[in-house]
């Protein structure tokens, strides 16, 4: 379990990670999602002991990492993969690894496995790919074998299977009941990774919530509808209660209403529908609502129908 209270961090007098609370539990993925420079990895930091809360507390099955016994047996996490020497081979790295730790070379051949790196096992680092860079930071990350694992945007630059392969064991890994905390700014791969958000943006929390419940509050009763008179249409759906953004191509998109009271309010002012269609709100969508990003509609900021 990870627990943060009160989690704050200041750079040069700014806030980077704000009074955050939150706690990560066991057997399930958790996503910890936020725009750039949101605070994702200073908070992952202090949980590792690598930078020192300003105030607050960042606990790792209740203690702060200084206090474990045995960290490397207790938590695990992939922040960097190119922090390797070039020059090792991924099995002498990680033996390395697990003599400065008390743990026997048996286990670094089962990492390596689970890791499928066997077959690369007593070659140079650096020669390695960025997948199997990130698949020997992971090697490493489950050394000890922890229960609880912290990944910082661990798909970036990986390759469709590579990101596959990442998924499916995080989901193993949480499936056995360990603590799985994963940072991303990819809503998509979210959604299809995780089973819990915690979402923060400028260092603050904005949402701790299940997956499902944050599509289906993102969600609520979002209609597509394209038209000519799209700036009438959307003065009149905003009359009758509904919110309403445009989309890139200039089709309005709203909440609030069902797809028959859009269309009544088209009919209302003759407005000629070209699409009408119910929306399935991805996690990015819900997302962007949720920390504002999505640019309120204005009739000035629609393209010419
Ligand atoms: N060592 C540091 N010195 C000064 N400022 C820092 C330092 N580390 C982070 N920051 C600042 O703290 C804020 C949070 O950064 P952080 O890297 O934690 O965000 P993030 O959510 O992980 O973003 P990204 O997705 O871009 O990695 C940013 O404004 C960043 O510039």
């Amino acid at each position: 379990m990870l627990e943060a209270r009160g989690l704050t961090k200041r750079f040069g007098g700014k806030p980077a990670v704000d009074e955050l609370s939150f706690t990560v539990h066991a057997g399930r993925v958790t996503g910890f999602l936020g725009p750039n420079g949101a605070g994702k990895s200073t908070t992952m930091r202090m949980f590792l002991g690598l930078d020192r809360p300003g105030a607050g507390s960042a606990l790792v099955n209740g203690k702060p990492f200084h206090q474990l016994r045995h960290p490397m047996h207790e938590v695990g996490a992939v922040l960097d993969a190119k922090a390797v020497h070039p020059g090792r081979t991924a099995y002498g790295h990680l033996l390395g690894l697990a003599y400065s730790n008390g743990i026997g070379r048996r286990r670094v051949a089962e990492v390596l496995e689970i890791a499928g790196l066997a077959k690369a096992a007593h070659k140079r680092v650096g020669g390695f790919s960025l997948g199997m860079g990130q698949r020997l930071g992971i090697a490493a990350a489950l050394l000890g074998d922890p229960q609880v694992l912290l990944f910082d945007e661990p798909v970036n630059g990986l390759d469709p299977e590579g990101v596959r392969w990442i998924r499916n064991l995080m989901r193993g890994l949480a499936a056995e009941g360990r603590t799985v905390f994963v940072s991303s700014h990819l809503m998509s791969e979210m959604e299809v990774t995780a089973d819990h958000l915690v979402v923060i943006g400028r260092g603050r929390l904005i949402a701790d919530t299940a997956v499902r419940d944050f599509l289906a509050g993102g969600a609520r009763e979002m209609v597509k509808v394209r038209s000519p008179q799209a700036i009438q249409l959307a003065g009149r759906l905003r009359e009758a209660g509904g919110e309403v953004t445009a989309d890139d191509e200039g089709a309005l998109l709203v909440t609030g209403l069902d797809p028959v009271q859009v269309s009544a309010a088209a009919a209302a002012c003759g407005a000629a529908l070209h699409e009408l269609s119910r929306q399935r709100v991805s996690l990015e969508t819900a997302f962007m609502r949720l920390t504002e990003d999505s640019v309120e509609y204005r009739a000035d900021s629609l393209p010419p129908a």
